[in-house]
């Protein structure tokens, strides 16, 4: 664990200093009561011999010193350090983390290191020296008056070593039982919580069928979560009591041992005395070791949740990287892929090839492929065969900040700062003249929206863009893609329905993103006006292309792509015949 610990901080220094103190604290201790032997032997007899005491005495006080000094300056070293050592170690964590492929940053991922930035951090640097310290103190200490006692009895210190094999096995016992009891009542408490959500969430079909309080399945899992905590619980005690027995146990064997070898004159009174305060101080420490097994279970989980984020892979990022590229186009020839953890590739050896200037539509079923064709020309991912080729460069020859700056991507569902309308497409180009807002605002039918706020340009979005609708975020992002300039824009069509004026207003946008000659545009598209105007058409299925062409050409082939049309042409005029 220490080494584990020692190895997660990049600058481990302060946590050596740190930990070397408390070792010369701990050395120290166990050295120091060793000069009880030859005190006591000089002390405890018909006649004291105070000056064979005093040299003894002088040393002892000496070390006393000593030890009062390391306190002295471990102290503070121990106060500043948690602090420090958290610093250190989210600024590691955020480093690498500016280095990972985009497509790590999932909404689970994404979780991961907000827990791992900030609870995570805080704890492990604030237990490496909570803990940290007091194992260090627990081991080193019992060590040294081991080695100390070997000097006066070995009989009593070879016992010493059979208890502490003893202690150690019990704790290792102890751990395992614990961590075994955590996850049953992980596990039993996950039950509950989906158990709580769905009677939450399914309240109105409850009452209707008077149980308010829950079905026989919800009071099933409580019941079962009440079984297990209680089982596990007395599960965990359990070695905690055999270690307890272990070093009270220890000690009455200290005890008949020491009294053994008094009885047989093999040893004084007063080296008698010292060995029983010796073992007294051996077994103290080794008897706190048990109350740090759960706060080292905690440190462990901890420690493994952020090392699992550093060992994720960055990046990797070219020697000599290409850093501008021709014209916009695009090319995946023969690309083969599978998501981290997938089972199945999620493009097969797919050939794609977008001519600078033109709309190209990307159709297929959901789970098709269609994203993921977005997420590699972006680079969320690295392909594992074949190449995506932008501007005629290979993505991974090419500079990340200079294949972000070509690229402009309109999710499907659009992230706004909470800031006003303006600030929000400012971040596209901070510089952009207010005509050039005004533009681009007009071309993306932002302008309409715009004019029905209340503060205009001023209105604040709201957290996430909470104070627009889905289509209208989606113009503020198109218009974003304008101001930025960018040659690439991928876009995601929102699947979802639109309202008819939001609906042409995003299709009119996505034409106007594309009439500049110089702008390559690959829409997932899902509805009929925008593959209508799109130049070329592919069609992905599980993962292949299935077809590809312009929609006229599909259109005539009556395949996949054929038949999708027509059935989302005739739910359009279902929906318009029932509006009607
Ligand atoms: N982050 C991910 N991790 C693992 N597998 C993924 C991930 N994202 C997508 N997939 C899988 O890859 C395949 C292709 O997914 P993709 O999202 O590209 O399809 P799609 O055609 O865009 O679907 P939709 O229209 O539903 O958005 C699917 O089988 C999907 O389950």
């Amino acid at each position: 664990m220490i080494r584990r610990l020692y190895r997660l901080w990049p600058d481990p220094r302060l946590l050596a200093r740190l930990w070397s103190l408390t070792a010369a604290q701990a050395v120290l201790q166990g050295l120091l009561l060793g000069l009880l032997v030859p005190i006591l032997h000089a002390v405890v007899r018909p006649e004291p011999d105070i000056a064979e005491a005093t040299p003894w005495l002088v040393l002892g006080t000496i070390g006393a010193a000593v030890y009062g000094s390391l306190s002295v300056i471990a102290d503070p070293v121990g106060y500043a350090a948690g602090g420090r050592l958290a610093a250190q170690l989210r600024k590691r964590l955020m480093r690498h983390v500016s280095t990972l492929p985009l497509g790590w940053f999932t909404a689970n991922n994404k979780a991961r290191l907000a827990r791992g930035v900030t609870a995570d951090v805080g704890d492990a640097a604030h237990l490496a020296v909570v803990i940290g310290n007091p194992i260090i103190t627990s081991t080193l200490l019992p060590a040294t008056v081991v080695a100390v006692t070997f000097a006066v009895e070995w009989r009593v210190a070879l016992l010493l070593c059979a208890i502490a094999l003893a202690a150690s096995w019990t704790l290792r016992r102890a751990a395992r039982v614990t961590a075994e009891a955590e996850i049953e009542l992980e596990r039993a408490s996950a039950d509950i919580a989906g158990r709580a959500i769905e009677l939450g969430q399914a309240q109105p079909v409850l009452r209707a069928a008077g149980h308010a309080d829950g079905t026989p399945r919800m009071r099933a899992a409580l019941d079962e979560h009440r079984a297990t905590y209680r089982k596990g619980m007395a599960r965990a005690r359990r070695p905690f009591f055999v270690y307890t027995g272990v070093i009270a146990g220890g000690f009455v064997a200290v005890l008949a041992l020491v009294a053994g070898l008094l009885l047989g004159e093999h040893v004084e009174v007063a080296e008698a005395i010292a060995l029983l305060v010796l073992a007294a101080r051996f077994l103290q420490p080794l008897g706190n070791l048990i109350d740090l097994v759960g706060a080292l279970r905690a440190m462990t989980n901890k420690i493994t949740r952020i090392e699992e984020i550093l060992a994720t892979p960055a990046l990797p990022v070219p020697t000599e990287p290409v850093s501008g590229i021709g014209g916009p186009d695009i090319e995946l020839s023969g690309v083969t892929f599978t998501y981290p953890g997938g089972e199945a590739p999620a493009l097969r050896d797919v050939s794609v090839r977008c001519r600078a200037g033109t709309t190209t539509a990307l159709v297929g079923p959901s789970g098709s492929g269609k994203t993921t064709v977005t997420r590699l020309i972006a680079r969320f991912f690295d392909v594992d065969a074949g190449t995506v080729r932008v501007g005629g460069v290979d993505v991974r020859e090419l500079d990340p900040e200079v294949l972000l700056d070509e690229i402009a991507i309109v999710f499907q569902d659009v992230y706004l700062f909470d800031d006003t309308i303006e600030n929000n497409l400012r971040l596209a180009r901070p510089d952009a003249t207010w005509d050039e807002l005004h533009d681009v605002a007009r071309a993306a039918r932002l302008d309409e929206v715009i004019e029905r706020l209340p503060a205009g340009w001023d209105t604040r979005v709201g957290e996430g863009g909470a104070q627009l609708s889905g289509g209208e975020r989606q113009r503020v992002a198109i218009a974003r893609a304008m101001l930025k300039r960018a040659r690439v824009v991928l876009v995601d069509e929102a699947a979802s329905a639109l309202d008819p004026e939001n609906e042409a207003a995003i299709t009119r946008a996505i034409a106007n993103l594309g009439a500049d000659p110089d702008r390559t545009i690959i829409v997932i598209a899902h509805r009929p006006a925008t593959l209508a105007a799109a130049d070329h058409v592919v069609s992905l299925d599980a993962g292949r292309v299935a077809e590809s062409g312009t929609p006229a050409e599909l259109l005539r082939g009556g395949g996949t792509f054929a038949r999708i049309s027509r059935q989302s042409e005739r739910s359009r005029h279902w929906r318009i015949a029932n509006r009607g």
